[in-house]
């Protein structure tokens, strides 16, 4: 499929199926674009923006920015930084520009070993094989550790390798933890932490294009600061008051209104920017607050 580079529709790389899909998906849609996905679909068009996405593989989306196919792309930092050292490494251009970590597909590449192996330390992995999709990543940590170790590459089921007998340690990307477990294995190095990030092709934007970003970059800062921030509401004591904002975490000045019937008791509303935890709603409790509520904020705006 040739993307129309010429055309004024800002085109955005996501990954079609996989870890990062639906985050992706939701956040664009959260910023006000509106897009009606067929899953078949290797190209969705906004119905209410001038933007198109390319719904490919994760691996492929650094390289459509790099190479200026796609104006932006949505990818793990890992995958993004494997890219960068491998065309490095090869002399093809990895230029691109970093517009916002998503704070989403959080998870690190860590070299993990068999659980009776009794690994002491890196030196341990000294001349031995390591399995993994990332060859680039590994290989330019274990340098900088003065380690030699060499690469077995595989594209998926990195962790069955070493019970395979293809390997004798992996380096794989890790979350709860629970796929090493279930293969036997103990993760001993985090060599490499990864978010989504929002990247941009190198190069300016045609003006059009470039009016889209603007819109949106602030409007993903919006989500993201809604996703941490509560909208408070309780009653407090009049006489606590000052008391009550202080445990309020990350508080702005609060609204205070009168309640009908009683001059003891205020209303407080307060947008907080972090998580209310249940032990400071019971300290609010037991200095005389009443009917808490910690609701959920969309969108925000400064
Ligand atoms: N367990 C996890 N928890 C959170 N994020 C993850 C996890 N595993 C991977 N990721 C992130 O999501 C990205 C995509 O992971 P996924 O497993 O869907 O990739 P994939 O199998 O290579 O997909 P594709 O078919 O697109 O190549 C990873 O590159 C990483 O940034
Ligand atoms: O530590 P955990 O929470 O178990 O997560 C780690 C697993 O998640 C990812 O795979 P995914 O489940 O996306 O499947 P895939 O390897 O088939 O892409 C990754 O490749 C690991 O295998
Ligand atoms: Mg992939």
């Amino acid at each position: 499929m040739v993307v129309d580079k010429s055309s004024q529709r800002l085109t955005i790389a996501i990954q079609k199926s996989g870890r990062l899909s639906t985050e992706s998906i939701a956040l664009l849609q959260a910023c006000g674009f509106r897009f009606s996905l067929h899953e078949a679909r290797l190209l969705a068009h906004s119905s209410n923006q001038p933007v198109d996405l390319l719904r490919v593989r994760d691996d492929d989306i650094p390289g459509l920015v790099m190479d200026g196919v796609v104006d932006l792309g949505l990818v793990g930092e890992n995958v993004l930084e494997e890219v960068r050292l491998e065309r490095k490494a090869t002399n093809i251009s990895y230029d691109f520009t970093r517009l916002r970590a998503l704070e989403f597909g959080q998870c690190r590449l860590s070299i993990a070993v068999p659980k009776e192996d009794n690994y002491q330390g890196l030196a341990d992995l000294q001349g031995k094989r390591i399995a993994t999709t990332y060859p680039y990543l590994l290989q330019n940590y274990l340098q900088q550790q003065g380690i030699s170790a060499s690469n077995a590459i595989l594209t998926g089921s990195v962790e069955v390798a070493p019970r395979a007998g293809l390997a004798d340690a992996i380096c794989d990307l890790v979350s709860t933890g629970a796929t090493l477990e279930a293969n036997g294995l103990i993760e001993k190095e985090v060599i490499f932490r990864s978010q989504a990030q929002l990247i941009q092709r190198p190069g300016s934007l045609p003006a059009a294009k470039q009016a889209i970003v603007d819109q949106l970059l602030p409007r993903i800062d919006g989500v993201q600061m809604a996703k941490e921030s509560k909208y408070i509401m309780l009653h407090a004591p009049v006489a606590q008051l000052e008391q009550v904002v202080q445990l309020l975490p990350g508080a702005e000045r609060p609204t205070v209104l009168p309640l009908s019937h009683t001059e003891e008791l205020v209303a407080v509303h307060v947008v907080s920017t972090e998580t209310l935890f249940w032990e400071t709603m019971e300290q609010l409790k037991a200095i005389g607050c009443s009917s808490i509520l910690v609701l959920p904020i969309e969108k925000m705006m400064g």
